[in-house]
């Protein structure tokens, strides 16, 4: 058997490789920047295409032992601190810190961009516009609970571009703080998606207690520190960021609650080859509306993901549509499903093409 100093030895011969190799990569995305600021007197650094086709390749040539999965995560970080040396970048997200937005925002961008956490979603956008944030991150849409409304008339009044999506599996827990007299709860905070995402339990375990919805989870887990007879309902990073114990993990009624974030940004994403689109779609309400508005996508062939409908707020009983499908607006197919929609009179705002989830 090879002694482990052997074995150590070589992990630090190899740590030395994988270090010259990273700082090597680095330099490389220098130069990267280099050529983009001679080409463009507004250069774009962040690429989401080109991110999305790296961490997908990274995940299909993994051998193991490391799954494909951590392999993609690693990578994630190292072209966070890649982006970063081109570009210091500025994320504004759903606060306040310790959100699951935060959260997927990490998830998408790494850990070497700054993220800002802002008090509401028209907050995010309006950051973004202005210029004050590079992008911005926020939720869309709970497996459980379904469409995050305010995200979505957001998009009504903005001219911002989907750049990307992250979904994030969502594990709530029962979490106490350091003056709390766990046999004297009388109440419960945390968001109100996420009090609904838990209903059953609650139901179940404690009936009695009273629910109080506040702002954001981590605002519940805020609000323990000083607060004897009162417990939250959170995700870890709000539990680690208040330094809470968890009374109970894993208590959302589906084991397989799901968030879906969009990343919103002023540009434009070409295409990366395995790309979804956002559609907004209204039309002068007349029988047959919804299914003309359908029949294009189905004559190409093009499978949608999501369909929803929300008043347009200009007139009663009027509606716009939120249209999900898979590719990009510039794939053939979906440029001639767009022009058939156009030319019926259907007014249509694409909301952005962007690559599809990989991490
Ligand atoms: O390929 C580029 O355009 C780069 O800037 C390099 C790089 C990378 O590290 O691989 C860094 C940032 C971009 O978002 C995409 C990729």
């Amino acid at each position: 058997m090879t002694d482990l100093n052997a074995l150590r030895d070589q992990i630090d011969a190899l740590d030395q490789q994988l270090q010259d190799l990273l700082n090597k990569r680095a330099d490389l995305a220098h130069q990267v920047a280099e050529v983009k600021r001679a080409e463009d007197p507004e250069p774009v650094f962040y690429r989401p295409e080109r991110e999305a086709q790296v961490l997908r390749r990274i995940k299909e040539r993994n051998a193991g032992p490391i799954g494909a999965e951590e392999m993609a995560r690693l990578f994630r970080e190292v072209m966070s601190v890649c982006l970063a040396l081109e570009q210091p970048m500025r994320v504004a997200f759903l606060g306040p810190e310790g959100t699951f937005t935060q959260q997927a925002a990490i998830k998408h961008f790494g850990h070497a961009v700054e993220s800002v956490p802002l008090g509401a979603i028209d907050e995010v956008f309006r950051e973004v516009e202005s210029g004050a944030v590079h992008f911005g991150v926020v939720p869309v849409e709970n497996s459980t609970e379904g469409m995050v409304n305010h995200t979505l008339d957001s998009f009504m009044n903005s001219d911002l571009k989907i750049c990307g999506e992250v979904e994030l599996r969502i594990h709530h827990h029962l979490l106490s703080g350091p003056h709390t007299r766990r046999d004297k709860v009388t109440r419960i905070y945390s968001h109100q998606q996420t009090l609904a995402q838990c209903r059953q339990w609650l139901d179940a375990h404690m009936p009695a207690v009273e629910r109080v919805a506040v702002s954001s989870n981590a605002e519940a887990a805020r609000r323990l520190r000083d607060e004897w007879n009162a417990m939250a309902i959170a995700g870890d990073m709000a539990c680690e960021l208040y330094n809470l114990d968890k009374v109970q993990v894993n208590i959302e009624d589906r084991p397989d609650n799901t968030t879906r974030f969009l990343i919103i940004g002023r540009q434009d994403t070409p295409p990366s080859g395995h790309d979804k689109t956002s559609l907004l779609v209204s039309g002068k309400n007349r029988p047959g509306l919804l299914s003309d508005l359908l029949r294009p996508f189905r004559e190409k062939d093009i499978n949608l993901t999501r369909l929803e409908s929300r008043p347009s707020r200009i007139a009663n009983w009027s509606y716009v549509f939120f249209v999900d499908c898979e590719g990009h607006k510039e794939d053939p197919a979906l440029t001639e499903v767009l022009d058939a929609l156009d030319s019926d009179g259907t007014t249509i705002k694409v909301l952005g093409s962007y690559p599809k989830a990989v991490l």
